[in-house]
């Protein structure tokens, strides 16, 4: 079954609007836990916008040991003031996975991942790569739909491919989504016939996560926030975990 990591960044962009402690990040995973989920997702950003590093060391203790913790983020983000940077984030609090993204500092959201055919990409991820293998995460990386040459991500470590299913999610709101939905089946056949197995995530939704599901046999996991939360607006956050459950079996 594809395991349902819940991405708590816009639990914490609510909480931050006000300052406190309110809504608070870990009863929202708590519940999140209870309802049935696999695995806890949080992209903290150097402007801390939303987690801060304080939240990363939180989660990690309470979930050690019940679901898998995905720490994304971009590697290559200098430290500054309060913000350590994700590598000694994931130093300190070995995640069970992290998702290496190439987001600019100023990017109000994730839009495009690392490129396997760019030896720029697989240089710098090479040493990175070896560093998080040894601390015990798994190394999954961030990848537009249509990419190719996973081989190469294989060769350095990497163990996962997360596929940016932006593009999809926005076809599938346009009203067809066949050509986005065909390239993402390709990539994850790529990936996995390079020995990758997949994940998937950005924009996925009650509404669009069903056809993505069918299309991609062996999804390992999606990590998915955004719609996720504002869903929990109406249903409440136990009932929508529960429905992205029923849509994954
Ligand atoms: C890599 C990815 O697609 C997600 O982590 C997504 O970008 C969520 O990040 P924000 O919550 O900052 O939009
Ligand atoms: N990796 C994708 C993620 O964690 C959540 O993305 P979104 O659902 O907030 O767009």
């Amino acid at each position: 079954m594809t395991l349902l990591s819940v991405n708590l960044n816009k639990i914490a962009v609510l909480r931050n609007s006000r300052g406190g402690d309110e809504p608070d990040l870990l009863r929202a995973a708590q519940t999140c836990i209870e309802a049935g989920c696999g695995g806890i997702t949080v992209h903290p950003r150097p402007d801390q916008r939303h987690v801060k590093p304080e939240d990363v060391r939180a989660l990690a203790a309470m979930l050690r040991n019940r679901v898998e913790y995905n720490i994304e983020g971009n590697p290559f983000a200098a430290a500054r003031d309060s913000y350590p940077g994700l590598l000694a984030m994931v130093r300190e609090v070995r995640p069970t996975q992290v998702t290496l993204v190439p987001d600019s500092d100023s990017q109000i959201t994730s839009d495009h991942g690392f490129d396997p055919l760019l030896d720029a990409d697989v240089d710098k991820l090479r040493p990175l790569v070896r560093e998080l293998r040894e601390i015990g995460s798994r190394v999954s990386v961030f990848v537009d739909a249509g990419a190719s040459g996973f081989e190469r991500f294989a060769a350095i470590g990497v163990q996962r491919i997360e596929i940016y299913t932006g593009p999809y999610a926005h076809a599938f709101a346009e009203g067809d989504a066949r050509d986005a939905l065909a390239q993402c089946a390709q990539t994850a056949r790529r990936a996995q016939q390079a020995g990758l197995a997949v994940n998937a995530g950005h924009d996925l939704s009650q509404a669009n996560l069903g056809a993505f599901h069918a299309a991609i046999p062996g999804l390992a996991e999606v990590s998915i926030g955004h719609a996720l939360i504002g869903e929990a607006l109406y249903e409440g956050l136990a009932t929508t975990v529960r429905n992205y459950l029923q849509i994954l079996r």
